[in-house]
């Protein structure tokens, strides 16, 4: 082992994963439908008709899935908690048997010395809320803030690292303008409309973590370094614009208190101006940003492509089965410009992970996950890379835990360090996990 790659004292070892990817059992113990509930019976949304219905069981063998991240030597575990199990309708009346589960989940993880890293939303909004309006409804602020402080109330202490919303670009991108993910809006007027609702509930929820927490919280953000496909300035005027879509679009709100100028540009009249006390409600300060690192982004200008009129461009590189272009020098380029845009933060890699096909489960413990290992390997040096150049990063977490439904795509994508037969429910760690145990024991020492 060398030196060479050894991280700061402290750093955060962990795995990620969400509610409605893993635990199965959507209605148990009161617990109320959630949009996925519905979308994956929406025929023709969800690879194969997949579903969560059973998913990774997680909810009937979290124990035995803490006993494998203790296994492994994880110190951490970032989970979702699903609103709809704790407010059955996303409001009003409290479900025990929803906090019970969680509880249960909490307990076992610091049982086992493994701190619970908790988000709030991960995609998975109560039915009950959809039929209001959902994200499109201004009240969902107060919805929200409400759930987050039964949550506050109950687990605060426990749970030392909270996260207000997973990604609320994917929520809007995929939710309200294409479509492809719950609730399947195509709405280029909605879109603006929810993110703005999006931002509203995280600062009313932060907002109240200030009344009732005594820890931190952030929020968790997907972002994707944009690289202008050539000098033109076509090209690098696209850039700009999903630059500003993608990964401003909720930082700066965030942090300065206003949207980029390009949103206006690139929604016109579907871009609404919203009231000045908005933006001091999101502007609550945060303890910290959750960055979901996966990919980049070669960017040109073209003129069919809405509403960004920008269009990726494919490299001469090695692709994951999601498409996504592994380039792990846009980590270290991300989080060096977080450095620089929002004044060096504390940044926890809440996500980073690949989908490559899996060879079958070989005999004896182990399956074998070439691909994944390097992707693991690089995307942690490029890390280390951006510490030394004094990155405030104090953890992460890969993605996933266990291989999962891949939303739209089903089960057909694989991301766990940790082979799940859905047949079976067995687990069998990979390769990538035995690695990822040995540098998490040695603190990066074996990268
Ligand atoms: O796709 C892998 C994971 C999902 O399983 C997580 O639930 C989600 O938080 C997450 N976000 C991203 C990056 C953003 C993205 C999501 C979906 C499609 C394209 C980009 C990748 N992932």
């Amino acid at each position: 082992m060398s030196q060479a790659f050894e991280f700061p004292q402290g750093f955060l070892w962990g795995s990620a994963t969400s509610a409605y990817q893993i635990e199965g059992s959507p209605l148990v113990d009161g617990a109320g439908p959630s949009i996925w509930h519905r979308f994956v019976r929406t025929p023709g949304m969800v690879h194969d008709g997949d579903t969560g219905d059973v998913a990774c069981d997680h909810y009937r063998r979290y124990k035995d899935d803490v006993r494998l991240m203790r296994e492994l030597g994880l110190k951490a575990y970032r989970f979702s908690v699903a609103w709809a199990r704790i407010l059955p309708e996303g409001k009003g009346r409290v479900n025990p048997g929803g906090l019970d589960f969680y509880d249960r989940l909490v307990d076992t993880l610091l049982e086992n010395g493994i701190e619970p890293l908790l988000t709030l939303y991960h995609w998975d909004l109560p039915a009950a809320l959809d039929d209001r309006g959902g994200w499109l409804n201004p009240d969902i602020a107060h919805w929200f803030a409400e759930y987050a402080s039964v949550m506050y109330r109950r687990f605060d202490g426990r749970v030392k690292k909270w996260a207000t919303l997973n990604e609320p670009w994917v929520v809007t991108d995929g939710g309200y303008l294409h479509g492809a993910l719950a609730p399947g809006h195509r709405n280029r007027f909605e879109a603006p409309i929810a993110t703005h609702h999006l931002l509203r509930a995280h600062g009313a929820a932060v907002q109240a973590y200030r009344a009732e927490g005594k820890h931190a919280i952030g929020l968790v953000v997907n972002l994707e370094p944009k690289y202008a496909a050539s000098d033109s300035a076509e090209d690098r005027a696209a850039v700009r614009r999903a630059d500003a879509y993608m990964n401003r679009q909720y930082l700066d709100p965030v942090f300065f208190g206003r949207y980029p100028d390009e949103l206006e540009e690139i929604f016109g009249e579907a871009w609404p101006q919203w009231p000045a006390e908005d933006f001091e409600l999101i502007r609550q300060p945060i303890d910290y940003v959750g960055f979901n690192y996966y990919t980049r982004s070669v960017t040109r200008h073209d003129e069919q492509a809405w509403p960004l009129k920008a269009a990726p461009v494919k490299q001469h590189a090695t692709y994951t089965e999601t498409g996504w272009e592994v380039f792990p020098q846009g980590l270290t380029d991300t989080l060096v410009w977080l450095r620089d845009r929002y004044g060096n933060p504390p940044v926890y890699i809440t996500e980073n992970g690949s989908a490559f096909y899996d060879p079958p489960v070989a005999d004896g413990d182990t399956l074998d996950d070439p691909l994944r290992v390097d992707y693991l390997r690089k995307h942690l040096r490029a890390i280390h890379a951006a510490i030394c150049m004094g990155c405030d990063v104090r953890g992460y977490m890969a993605w996933s835990l266990l291989d999962n439904l891949e939303w739209s795509l089903g089960f057909s994508k694989r991301f766990g360090i940790v082979h799940v037969d859905f047949q079976t429910q067995k687990r069998t760690p990979k390769r990538s996990a035995r690695l990822y145990s040995r540098i998490v024991g040695s603190n990066g020492r074996a990268l």
